[in-house]
């Protein structure tokens, strides 16, 4: 078993290279790992380059690991060369189950043995995913937050034939890598935040289907309210101010009974070509002629002054992964 001790991992591979993978890649190499890419896309290495570069400066201003250098990054032409000296491997390709089944089984065969193999999923059940590999034990889900070299989130949980041991190490080893972990102890389709954010985006789509608000109302709702609460106070514990010095037993006692009331539709819309347009449009005209580079960089220092201004910067790492 050449599994490493979680604080020692050096090397680490990220198999898929998009919005994710890129994301996960930028935040390793600031870490201080060294980092091997593979992704089968033609374009994959300069947008992957691109997507680096730009993250760089966000990345600065939390603090560089010694040593840590975009110059670490290495793009590997199969996804043997990738994995054959991994310590630790993301998985971000795209979300289609039988394309993550028939990854992570190779995924498996390729990595040396006990090292843990992650899937960044958005939604499906490790358990669904580990169904070809030969050793499923050693792999676990390892859900991040976009961008996930600023958001500190992972979420992890393994499947019914993942090892405990995986699940615990792969936590371990997010945390070393400057990661916040939730580990659940059962499976959940969508985990935790995405059930919560996915209840919010179905009303928002039905929303724009009915006309009743427009893609810049449902944002600024957001925005100008309950989202600045939410960056560093969770739903609950604001409800419990809601109900004043009567607490959380106060705001059920006077707002349980309008839970009842059908205020939220919880089957998701038709996305027919109207709202497929209507939100495409709706965030061309919220963007205002800021293009996506414009808002990648107002997004990533948006994050980095909330975490400032809530008292959670991370700390800049002190060592060198590698
Ligand atoms: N976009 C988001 O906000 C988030 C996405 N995720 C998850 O991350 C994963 C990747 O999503 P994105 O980065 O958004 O997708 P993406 O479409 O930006 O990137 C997917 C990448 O995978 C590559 N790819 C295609 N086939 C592949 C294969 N067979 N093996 C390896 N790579 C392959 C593509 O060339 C592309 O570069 C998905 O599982 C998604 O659910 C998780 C959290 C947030
Ligand atoms: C859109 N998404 C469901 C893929 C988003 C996530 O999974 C997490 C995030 O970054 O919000």
């Amino acid at each position: 078993m050449a599994r490493p001790d979680p604080a020692d991992v050096a090397r680490v591979t990220c198999v898929g290279a998009g919005v994710i993978g890129g994301g996960w890649a930028a935040h390793f190499l600031a870490r201080g790992y060294d980092v091997t890419v593979w992704d089968p896309a033609p374009d994959a290495e300069p947008r992957l380059r691109r997507l680096v570069e730009a993250a760089w400066p966000a990345l600065t201003q939390l603090g560089l690991a010694p040593g840590a250098d975009p110059a670490r990054l290495k793009v590997a032409p199969t996804l043997e060369e990738a994995c054959a000296e991994a310590e630790f491997v993301q998985e971000s390709a795209p979300e289609k189950l039988e394309l993550k089944r028939d990854l992570l089984a190779r995924l498996d065969a390729a990595t040396p043995p006990g090292v843990v193999v992650a899937s960044s999923t958005s939604g499906y059940p490790m358990t669904d995913m580990q169904t070809t590999a030969a050793d499923p034990g050693r792999l676990v889900v390892g859900h991040p937050f976009n961008p996930p070299y600023l958001i500190p989130l992972v979420e992890v949980v393994g499947g019914e034939r993942t090892d405990p041991e995986a699940v615990a190490w792969a936590a371990r080893f997010y945390e070393a890598a400057g990661k916040s972990v939730l580990t659940m102890d059962r499976e959940l389709p969508g985990f935790v935040a995405n059930r919560l954010q996915e209840a919010l985006w179905r009303e928002a789509l039905h929303m724009v289907a009915n006309g009743e608000a427009t893609v810049r109302d449902i944002d600024a709702s957001i925005t100008e309210g309950p989202g600045l609460r939410w960056a560093f106070m969770g739903p609950c514990l604001t409800f419990a101010l809601a109900g004043g010095e009567g607490g959380m037993a106060h705001m059920l006692d006077h707002f349980g009974e309008s839970l009842k009331s059908p205020w939220t539709r919880l089957e998701a819309p038709e996305l027919d070509r109207k709202l497929y347009d209507g939100m495409v449009d709706g965030c061309a005209e919220a963007a205002a002629g800021r293009s996506h580079a414009d808002l990648v960089a107002e997004r990533d220092q948006g994050v980095i002054d909330v975490l400032r201004a809530t008292g959670r910067l991370p700390e800049p790492p002190r060592r060198s992964a590698g």
